[in-house]
């Protein structure tokens, strides 16, 4: 679904895709990885076709040192490339991390703006000139390709900084980044920037300008886009958008605004965008830091439709409510969410592909119980369908008679008491890790359902006297995984509400898996 690029428009203009997920993103809190871990996220990184894959940062670890070398070792295509502040120790690590470097590039960089000079470096504009000239000397006496970067650059004083890039291009610099350091710029502002620095500083044609746009105000993709208007060509970014602080540019969401806003930009990158979605799964399982679920273009909710008006409007044409598709970015398709918000047509249309064709009273029958049923539970899936369909939706299942938590002793106690489907008094007690992992395991026992838990979670909802805790639980079930949510005052009894939720659903599974066993075994027993 790309913008249709109007009769006689040259052919895009290619941007480089430079990525930091291994360096910056990596600075982000939580996110270090291993050299192997880093050896797999760069051939993944290659797979998607990114130009420039920064590795590390030499002289901060042997780790570091370690991961340049093994990238440098199996990569052959991208440019690989490090950085270094701008001393020459640094850049002497750096030079040998990428000696055997196929396409090896040295990023040296340093702090430009009045506040950096003057508190962090202590350094006057002279010294920072002349550091400049020195350090890009250095790198360029390794290597043909050296990038320097303005540390804080757009909180620099636009001469100076035009003084400080022209000394750079003069020392050899063949790529020249302009860091929005602190996420502080603005898109009209940058756009300006980039269009002085290339218009002003001798050189400056003969040279890459490149963005590197941190998301402390949320705008870093819009400040990149707003660089590749003034001029720039290549974009440092990182998958998931991961960095220090708030993060860095995200590269699915640069990479997915030029491709559906083509025509807009004239620009391009030559990223595999099938990929985006399994490398972002892949980041995210290596630093253990989940992708937010309504992260643009690679969060769970980014093609999830749960609305009625929504929903009714995705089954006429999907461009009602979608500007690209899914499988574009890696995602198998979009997701019709049935939940409180949906409407009959989604409703219909899902027991329709179940098998159900329905007249209108029965379907406005099957809709109220639809939507009694979403008051109870945030998600209704096939299974619960299923369910509702064979009337034993509202089967009493297991409910909380009463419970007690107690962890006072080494090791958390739990009893409960549940009336059964058939109204009688079960009881049973547990001891754990927790109060909640004593209160599962009773659970459990009383119920004979086991579950295996991903995912817990509370919270409060409402505020002041009125302020309930609710607990939100992902589980497996043997093959099937499930969601269940619990409401209480108490966010202990939340927490078993939504467990027995879970277990009265997987239990109405069991059953009805047990029934169609049973009636194959009759049919097969009828044939013989
Ligand atoms: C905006 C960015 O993302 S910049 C990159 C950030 N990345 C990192 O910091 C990488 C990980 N860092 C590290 O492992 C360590 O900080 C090291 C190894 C780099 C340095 O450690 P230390 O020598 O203990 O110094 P420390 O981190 O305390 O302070 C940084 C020093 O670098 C200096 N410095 C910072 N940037 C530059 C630069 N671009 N050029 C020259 N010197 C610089 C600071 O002025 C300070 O010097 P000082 O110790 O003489 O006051
Ligand atoms: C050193 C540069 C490239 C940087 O990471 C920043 O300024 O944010």
């Amino acid at each position: 679904m790309n913008d249709p690029t109007p009769a006689g428009v040259v052919a895009p203009t290619p941007i480089r895709i430079f990525d930091t997920t291994l360096r910056d993103g990596e600075q982000s809190p939580g996110c270090s990885m291993t050299p192997q871990q880093k050896v797999v996220m760069a051939r993944a990184l290659a797979e998607l076709g990114v130009d420039v894959i920064e590795t590390g940062f030499p002289a901060s670890s042997e780790s570091d040192r370690e991961a340049a070398r093994l990238i440098a070792r199996e990569l052959r295509a991208p440019t690989l490339a490090v950085l270094s502040r701008c001393l020459p120790a640094d850049i002497e690590a750096s030079a040998r991390a990428l000696e055997i470097a196929a396409n090896p590039r040295l990023h040296v960089f340093i702090s430009t703006s009045p506040l950096h000079r003057e508190h962090k470096l202590r350094m006057s504009k002279a010294q920072v000139l002349e550091a400049t000239a020195a350090c890009v000397a250095q790198a360029r006496r390794h290597v043909d390709d050296v990038e320097f970067s303005t540390e804080d650059g757009t909180r620099t004083e636009r001469e100076f900084l035009a003084e400080v890039i022209g000394a750079a291009i003069a020392a050899g610099a063949t790529t020249i980044n302009v860091p929005d350091t602190l996420g502080y710029t603005t898109p009209d502002e940058m756009r300006a920037l980039f269009a002085f620095l290339i218009e002003t500083v001798p050189g400056a044609r003969g040279v890459v300008f490149s963005a590197h746009c941190h998301d402390d105000l949320g705008l870093a993709v819009a400040n990149s886009l707003a660089a590749i208007e003034g001029g720039a060509r290549q974009v440092e970014c990182t998958v998931n958008g991961i960095g220090e602080r708030a993060g860095n540019c995200a590269m699915e969401e640069l990479v997915m605004a030029l491709k559906v806003r083509g025509a807009w930009y004239g620009a391009d990158t030559g990223i595999d965008t099938r990929r985006l979605v399994p490398t972002s799964q892949l980041l995210s399982r290596l630093v253990g830091m989940p992708v937010q679920r309504n992260k643009a273009v690679v969060g769970a909710n980014a093609f999830a439709h749960e609305s009625g008006i929504h929903q009714h409007g995705m089954l006429r044409h999907r461009g009602t409510y979608e500007i690209m598709h899914p499988e574009d970015v890696g995602w198998p398709d979009s997701k019709m969410v049935l939940g409180r918000h949906s409407g009959r047509a989604a409703f219909s249309h899902r027991l329709r592909a179940l098998g159900y064709a329905l007249e209108d009273a029965q379907l406005e029958q099957a809709f109220a119980g639809f939507k009694a049923l979403c008051e109870r539970q945030r998600v209704v899936e096939d299974r619960d369908l299923e369910a509702l369909m064979h009337g034993d939706v509202n089967g009493e299942g297991f409910r909380l008679a009463s419970m007690t938590v107690s962890d006072r002793g080494q090791r958390a106690s739990a009893q409960v008491e549940l009336s059964d489907p058939d109204g009688r008094r079960v009881a049973e007690s547990a001891l754990g890790d927790g109060p909640v992992d004593a209160l599962f395991a009773a659970l459990s026992a009383a119920t004979d359902v086991e579950l295996t838990l991903e995912s817990y979670q509370v919270h409060s909802v409402g505020i002041g006297a009125d302020a309930r805790g609710e607990a939100n639980l992902s589980v497996r079930c043997g093959d099937t995984a499930y969601e269940g949510t619990g409401t209480s005052r108490d966010v202990i009894e939340a927490s078993a509400l939504a467990w027995l939720d879970i277990a009265n659903r997987a239990l109405r599974a069991r059953g009805k898996r047990n029934e169609e066993r049973e009636t194959r075994e009759k049919l097969a027993a009828l044939s013989h």
